[in-house]
């Protein structure tokens, strides 16, 4: 076990405790004795300092131009590359996952930096004609202000970098609210964005309860913007508070995605799919598969090949390379996920394998979930609409193509979604037809690339998405400007005749 490490805030440039003293700590999710970090309880006193710094850090930054910006950002992408293995065995300590997926997590910020940083240089509003002689008529993005970032631990470094880069390039200056399970990456990461130079209080980072100030953020007269990344009851409180104080919102959420498997579709293909899609990061995912819609035709076969691969999954510590599902976050998820469980036995479905806290061995000393497959399963049960975030997958059995997309179709969220089938008509069909942000066609509903949206339709979100260019309608503000040089071409004309 190593010391735990000193996390404190990062307020106009400089690296401070919280002034009311406190800290909390964050803890191995695969060791619970092991301390990864103490950080501050920060309360609004703190808050207040970082808003005042971030606003008055926004009238220069503002002013800088977008492609001297956006160097800093590639700058970051760079040390990010330098310390990508550092920082995913880091990830792996404070929040679980196997080291595989550590590294996509950090090489995921890294996609972002360059990604963002080309953006600098474009940022391309629009030019259209006039309807008055002698006019020009243009519009051009305008950075919106003091961007408040609320994010998640189950990416501790992709989401705050898609979220954090776009921001700095369009003009904003950021105040970064990390998830209190994840406090020692969230401190790595802006002392990354601090090493790129960036001028003192355009990145400022607040560790702290969510109730207190991530809410105190939100609240704040003086930000301008929320990005929130997290459950769908935190994100309507956080909406509506944006609500009444007409505060720019982007809200991502939670998801019930489905993978549909057709009764010709590639088999190992589908396996591959569903158990990466479900049990991938250990469930812990708003895209993870928590839904597996299954023709009847093949019903019988693709549960028996899914069993088996679940039977052989590994579970344990991230940090061992042999690990495939590593543990659940905190005893809180860990317990939610067992009280699904106990909600699903009630409902009438069957646990075909798993469905229980794993303790063998050392797993004891963590917070580990079986991987679980419940069957019977009927869309109407509460397994089949709320999300659980764990590695549960409920199969669903249908009878046909139609029966198949409405299924999916029912529920709250529209996040990710899959289909495998050879018949191309299915497979443009489903595109059409399915309600969700994302449609994977013959791939697992996991798996986004930072240069195309993300995001989701009815209560995934809030009709935002962040990532690829539409992320920039979420930080910048449109301008609309009209150049009207008749008077000064009446001028010339009369200056001429003189
Ligand atoms: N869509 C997604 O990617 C994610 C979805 N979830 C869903 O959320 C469930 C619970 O996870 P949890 O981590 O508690 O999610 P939360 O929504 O509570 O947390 C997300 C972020 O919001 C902060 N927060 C909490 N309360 C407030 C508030 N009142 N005002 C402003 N910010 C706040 C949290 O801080 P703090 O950590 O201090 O509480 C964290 O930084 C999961 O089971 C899963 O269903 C969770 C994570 C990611
Ligand atoms: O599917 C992915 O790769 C991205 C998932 C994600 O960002 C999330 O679960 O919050």
């Amino acid at each position: 076990m190593s010391t735990p490490q000193t996390c404190r805030n990062y307020i106009n440039g400089q690296w401070l405790t919280a002034v009311a003293g406190a800290t909390l700590e964050s803890r191995n999710p695969a060791n619970k004795r092991e301390v990864i970090a103490t950080f501050p309880r920060s309360t609004g006193t703190d808050v207040e300092a970082a808003v005042v710094a971030a606003r008055q850090a926004y009238q220069i930054w503002r002013l800088v131009p977008a492609p001297a910006r956006a160097e800093y950002v590639f700058k970051v992408g760079e040390l990010l590359s330098k310390y990508k293995e550092e920082l995913a065995q880091l990830i792996c300590r404070e929040m679980g996952k196997p080291i595989a997926e550590a590294r996509g997590d950090v090489q995921e910020g890294i996609d972002c930096a360059f990604y963002s940083a080309a953006e600098g240089r474009r940022l391309f509003g629009q030019t259209t004609p006039s309807e008055m002689p002698n006019k020009f008529a243009m519009t051009v993005r305008m950075p919106i202000g003091v961007c408040a970032l609320i994010t998640p631990w189950n990416f501790p470094i992709a989401i705050p970098c898609w979220k954090a880069m776009p921001a700095l390039v369009c003009g904003n200056t950021v105040i970064f609210k990390p998830a209190e399970d994840t406090p020692a990456c969230a401190t790595k990461l802006v002392e990354i964005f601090a090493e790129a130079g960036l001028p003192p209080g355009v990145m400022n980072l607040v560790h702290g309860v969510g109730e207190e100030v991530g809410k105190a953020l939100v609240a704040h007269p003086h930000v301008d913007l929320v990005s929130f990344t997290g459950s769908s009851e935190t994100g309507a409180e956080v909406g509506s508070i944006c609500g009444q104080t007409h505060k720019r919102v982007c809200l991502e959420m939670g998801g019930k995605n489905a993978q549909i498997v057709m009764e010709d579709a590639d088999l190992e293909l589908a396996l591959d799919g569903a158990v990466w899609g479900a049990f991938g990061t250990a469930g812990q995912r708003c895209t993870a598969t928590s839904r597996l819609i299954l023709h009847q035709d093949i019903k019988e076969k693709f549960t028996a090949m899914l069993k088996e691969r679940t039977s052989k999954l590994r579970l344990g510590a991230g940090s061992d390379p042999n690990t495939q599902v590593g543990p659940i976050i905190n005893e809180r998820q860990l317990q939610r996920i067992s009280q699904y469980l106990d909600i699903a036995r009630a409902e009438g479905a069957k646990v075909l394998i798993g469905g229980k806290i794993a303790t063998e061995g050392e797993l004891e000393n963590g917070y580990f979930f079986q991987p679980t497959i419940l069957d019977e399963v009927t869309p109407q049960m509460r397994v089949a609409q709320e999300e659980i975030f764990g590695p549960v997958v409920a199969l669903i059995k249908v009878n046909s193509f139609e029966e198949a997309i409405s299924i999916l179709n029912n529920t709250k969220y529209g996040l990710s979604s899959s289909i495998y089938t050879r018949d191309i008509n299915r497979a443009f069909t489903a595109m059409r037809d399915i309600e969700a942000g994302i449609t994977y066609i013959n791939g697992p509903t996991i798996g986004a690339e930072v240069h195309l949206p993300f995001g989701g339709v009815k209560q995934t979100g809030n009709g935002h998405r962040e990532a690829g260019t539409t992320t920039l309608d979420v930080f910048t503000e449109w301008k609309t400007v009209y150049v009207d040089f008749s008077g000064s071409l009446q001028r010339a004309q009369i200056d001429n005749r003189k």
